[in-house]
């Protein structure tokens, strides 16, 4: 009896697969014309199939819960039935979903719509974030210039977004509660499938925070020599707008004027992408070519057809903010980005292509199973690669980096370069989301989520707003990921697992070995590796059909996340940074900011 009940489910499990590859392809293609070209038209058709698409849901919702899938004996089985069980937002009354729906899709389009004026010149008022306040924390090293189009930004694609973002807090609440969840925090947490994994989190945290605040001294101290004492306080948190971008997330684009050895050659591509004439599509043919290095898959000729690669010079409003999209039909998949020839771009390329390796990668699986082994894993696949690709030794075979000096100083260098991204990264992103656990728990009122926000900027990070700040700014919205409802501890996950990766790829591809002090693991790369190529693809072909931990054992043996990779890659530069800030008797951590802020 319960066999026969366990067959018929089985089947119903195949057709409803099928009916959601044919809902989710639908509702992809609406969002990808949306966001590819901002008219009032294609938001209306994106809220009208997506609407759409929850009733039909809906409808599948009822049947599936008839089955009694929790006593299945097949435990697969029982993994499907439970994540078709989740219906998400479509749980809410159509209505409602409706002003959620609209609340996000006027978010989004603030951002991505928000013009500034130029500081030079105040007549010059069509600067979008992309490309042109992204290039302007890049290049201008005036402090005036810097806080003003910090503050002229944040003014712009912040505070509009307040409202909407209030009632979106108070219905993906609601949507929350009615999948079972208390708030959307627990919602988003269970993504990582362990009822502990905020302790995970702030486990890793304790476990890179010494590392994050020797760079945050040196930096300082860097940036207080060159803008002066009254900019750059002694024993302070860092001014927010002196950083190189425009959210402080990472500070590459301060290394060419306070990296540690300023003789020796800088380790920045730009220069040479613009010199070799490299094109938004040359860059995306190198990514595509490491990825076949490996006898991974390259990309389909759809991809190259249908992918945006290059903002569009015809006017429209668009989603700048690069993305990857899986068109569930296992044939369409597409990039989407405004590429400038820029190291960043370089990487944010491969970064990309990451997500669609992994969309080639696993889309034999059943739709249900076509995702992540959890959000951080998909954020990983690509900087693995790219971990790769920005060693000197990588960046001379493809001739992006002229024959040069392989001392200990430009190890230390090129270490710092590395750490500006991936050290400096780790406190923006595990406080964006603790910024919202809180927002969403509602331990955060809504009078004082710029207050709280700027609190954890500056506990966390060691940062100060620019300018006094208050209630009347709404700051977190500036920021995409905020503005379009993305959770971000994927990428907190992502800048750990992602050097537990690397340092099993690198041991598969002879590059790595504990100890040997001529196969460090910041020194590999694994390009044309067949045995790291090999392994890759089998933990990208599972998705999320096993929990995380069995697809991180399958790769590196290990099952759960340690910041062990990332702190072995950086030891030699945490050594370094502890010897200079002794010298210098830099003071490490921050007091108290003297910017009003709540
Ligand atoms: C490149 C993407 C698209 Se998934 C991105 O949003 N990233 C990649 C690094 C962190 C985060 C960001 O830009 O904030
Ligand atoms: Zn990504």
């Amino acid at each position: 009896e319960r066999a026969a009940e366990e067959a018929a489910g089985r089947e119903y499990m195949r057709k409803l697969d099928e009916l959601m590859a044919k809902a989710q392809n639908r509702r992809t293609l609406a969002s990808w014309n949306y966001e590819s070209n901002i008219t009032n038209y294609n938001e209306e058709q994106m809220l009208q199939i997506s609407l759409e698409v929850a009733e039909e849901q809906k409808e599948y919702w009822k049947e599936t819960m008839s089955y009694l899938w929790h006593e299945y004996e097949d435990p697969d089985l029982k993994r499907m039935f439970k994540k078709y069980s989740e219906l998400g937002t479509a749980a809410l009354p159509e209505d409602l979903n409706q002003r959620l729906l609209t609340a996000i899709s006027n978010m989004q389009s603030i951002y991505a719509t928000a013009t500034i004026c130029d500081y030079k010149d105040r007549n010059k008022c069509d600067l979008h974030v992309e490309p042109d306040v992204t290039d302007i924390f890049a290049n201008s090293e005036d402090p005036e210039e810097l806080k003003y189009t910090w503050l002229e930004w944040h003014k712009a694609a912040g505070a509009p977004s307040r409202g909407n973002f209030t009632e979106y807090i108070q219905l993906d609440n609601e949507a929350a509660k009615l999948n079972g969840y208390d708030s959307v925090a627990e919602w988003w947490l269970s993504a990582y499938e362990s009822d502990d994994s905020e302790d995970q989190f702030a486990s890793l945290w304790s476990q890179v925070k010494p590392l994050y605040q020797q760079i945050h001294a040196y930096v300082r101290r860097q940036l207080r020599e060159k803008y002066g004492e009254n900019v750059v306080s002694a024993r302070g948190p860092i001014p927010a707008h002196l950083l190189g971008n425009i959210w402080a997330q990472t500070w590459g684009n301060i290394e060419k004027f306070t990296r540690p050895y300023p003789n020796k050659p800088e380790v920045d591509v730009t220069s040479a992408l613009i010199a070799q004439n490299y094109t938004a599509l040359k860059m995306f043919q190198t990514a595509e070519e490491f990825f076949k290095s490996l006898n991974l898959s390259g990309m389909p000729d759809l991809f190259w057809e249908r992918s945006i690669i290059e903002k569009p010079n015809d006017g429209r409003e668009l989603v700048c903010h690069a993305s990857a999209w899986d068109f569930y039909d296992g044939e369409d998949f597409r990039i989407k980005q405004c590429t400038t020839i820029t190291s960043d771009f370089f990487f944010t390329t491969h970064h990309e292509m990451g997500h669609v390796e992994y969309y080639l990668q696993y889309k034999h699986q059943p739709i249900v199973y076509r995702g992540g082994a959890n959000p951080g894993f998909h954020e990983a696949v690509g900087d693995v690669i790219a971990l790769s690709v920005s060693t000197p030794k990588h960046l001379k075979i493809v001739g992006l980096l002229e024959d040069g000096p392989e001392d200990t100083e430009s190890n230390i260098n090129q270490l710092y370069k590395m750490g500006l991204d991936k050290i400096v990264f780790l406190p923006f992103a595990y406080l964006l989301d603790i910024f919202r656990y809180g927002v969403f728990r509602g331990t955060t009122t809504t009078r004082d989520y710029n207050c709280h926000f700027w609190r954890l900027r500056e506990t966390l990070q060691g940062l100060e707003p620019p300018a006094p700040r208050s209630e009347d700014d709404f700051d977190p919205t500036a920021k995409y990921h905020v503005a379009a409802d993305v959770e971000y501890m994927r990428y907190y996950v992502s800048y750990i697992v992602q050097f537990q990766f690397h340092r099993a790829l690198c041991q598969l591809a002879g590059e790595y070995s504990p100890g040997d002090s001529d196969k460090i693991l910041s020194a590999c790369d694994i390009y044309r590796s067949q045995e790291a190529g090999e392994a890759l693809g089998k933990m990208l072909q599972m998705g999320s059909s096993k929990p995380w931990p069995d697809a991180m054992e399958a790769l590196t043996g290990q099952r759960n996340m340690d910041a062990s990779g990332l702190l072995e890659y950086f030891e030699p530069l945490h050594e370094w940074l502890k010897r200079e800030n002794e010298r210098t008797g830099e003071y490490i951590g921050w007091e108290a900011s003297n910017i009003e802020y709540c």
